[in-house]
């Protein structure tokens, strides 16, 4: 089959970890004779740099153009330390999510028993974790409207939500539950807020539709607690714009890095795949940064391009490496790989493994040679 994927690698480390996932991405392609076409183009600081602004119309054009876009990290210390910073590059994230209508963004987050004992987290409390946050991403406190008084002496961020905006993210998350334990949590701040309490009762309302799945309600400092002493209670977790961007670094904790924590934007008509972490500016050019994060954002793309078996694969991939221990320092302290190594090893397990379709079964650890 045949794609056109947009790659848009940005800034910091955003460039090396992307390089991986077009590499295994080609591996794939290789292997089952399908022809992926990557379309780069700038984004984020580095567009900045050239053009002025942190989404040049030409990387929109690219991107409204191919079948998925493949989005590294964005963000610069530059701007980060400079608060009056008219243009940042933080705006052409949200500007491309907001121009592609990604209203929904999947953050699959999973503890592995491999790195069970890397996380500060209690391994009994931990082990067997497994949920995906739907977090909104194109309203809410990000999108409306900003100001600040001439005396610069006050600001304010408007957070307004639809019925609307909830309702099509809500469905999906229903959708994703009936598919797994048929657990749904919101989390809000329904005891403060009215865009909160807009929430629970579009939520509530919809919840008669999706009979099967079981609809929990949450306040927000609670969740962010319950995420820490017991994981395990939850299943999909569907959260507003902020609220989800804080409560999914949080849950990273449990995987044992953010550097492993993939997601996927999703709306009508485009998609864009992107690690949940930023462009980790002191790791920059120094090999350290994980690669599995966009690596396993790609994997969502083959998913979400119907290629399962290929998505599949990639993940096995990834499953060995860490069973293996090739991963990157932030995992594996001992005897640590480079960005760009590990990149290798999955390119090759892709390239080389025998037996498809891949399951359990024919996954023989023992046959594999780490380079
Ligand atoms: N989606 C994005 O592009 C995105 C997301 C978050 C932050 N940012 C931007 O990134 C810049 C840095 O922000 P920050 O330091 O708060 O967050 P960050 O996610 O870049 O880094 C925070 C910490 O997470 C760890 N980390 C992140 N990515 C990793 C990887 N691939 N492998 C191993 N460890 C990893 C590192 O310990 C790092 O110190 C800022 O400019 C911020 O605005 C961009
Ligand atoms: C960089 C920033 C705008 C972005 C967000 O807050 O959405 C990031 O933290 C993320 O999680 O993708
Ligand atoms: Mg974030």
């Amino acid at each position: 089959m045949k794609f056109t994927i947009a790659v848009l690698p940005g800034d910091g480390i955003g460039p090396e970890i992307t390089q991986q996932s077009v590499k295994v991405l080609k591996a794939i392609a290789e292997r089952f004779e399908h022809e992926f076409k990557f379309e780069e183009a700038l984004v984020g600081a580095a567009a900045m740099d050239l053009f002025e602004t942190p989404l040049p119309d030409s990387t929109l054009k690219i991107c409204k153009n191919s079948d998925a876009v493949l989005f590294g990290a964005i963000g610069d210390p530059k701007y980060d330390n400079d608060p009056s910073a008219k243009v940042r590059p933080e705006q052409g994230l949200l500007k491309l999510r907001k121009e592609l209508g990604l209203f929904a963004n999947i953050r699959p987050v999973k503890a592995y028993d491999k790195l069970i004992n890397k996380s500060p987290l209690k391994a009994e409390n931990i082990q067997g974790a497994n949920m995906v946050i739907f977090r909104e991403l194109t309203g809410g406190i990000y999108f409306g409207e900003k100001s600040t008084s001439e005396d610069g002496k006050s600001a304010s961020d408007l957070c307004t939500y639809s019925v609307e905006e909830i309702e099509r993210i809500a469905h999906l998350a229903f959708q994703a539950a009936q598919k797994r334990s048929k657990k749904l949590t919101l989390v809000d701040k329904a005891n403060v807020l009215e865009t909160s309490r807009l929430w629970r009762k579009t939520v509530t309302s919809l919840a008669k539709k999706y009979e099967d799945v079981t609809l929990d309600f949450l306040f927000i400092d609670n969740a962010a607690m319950q995420m820490i002493l017991n994981p395990k209670q939850f299943d999909v977790i569907l959260t507003e714009n902020m609220f989800g961007d804080i409560l999914s670094d949080e849950a990273s904790v449990i995987g044992g890095s953010i550097g492993l924590l993939e997601s996927a934007s999703i709306g009508n008509k485009y998609s864009m795949f992107e690690p949940i972490h930023g462009s980790y500016p002191q790791a920059k050019g120094k090999g350290i940064a994980n690669p599995v994060a966009s690596i396993l954002s790609a994997a969502m793309m083959l998913d979400h391009f119907g290629l399962t078996e290929e998505a599949k694969l990639v993940r096995n991939a990834v499953e060995i490496s860490i069973q293996l221990n090739v991963c990157t320092k932030d995992i594996n302290n001992d005897n640590h790989y480079s960005t760009e190594k590990v990149g290798d090893f999955l390119e090759s397990v892709i390239s080389d493994i025998d037996d498809l379709p891949i399951n359990d079964e024919n996954l023989n650890l023992g046959q594999m040679t780490i380079i």
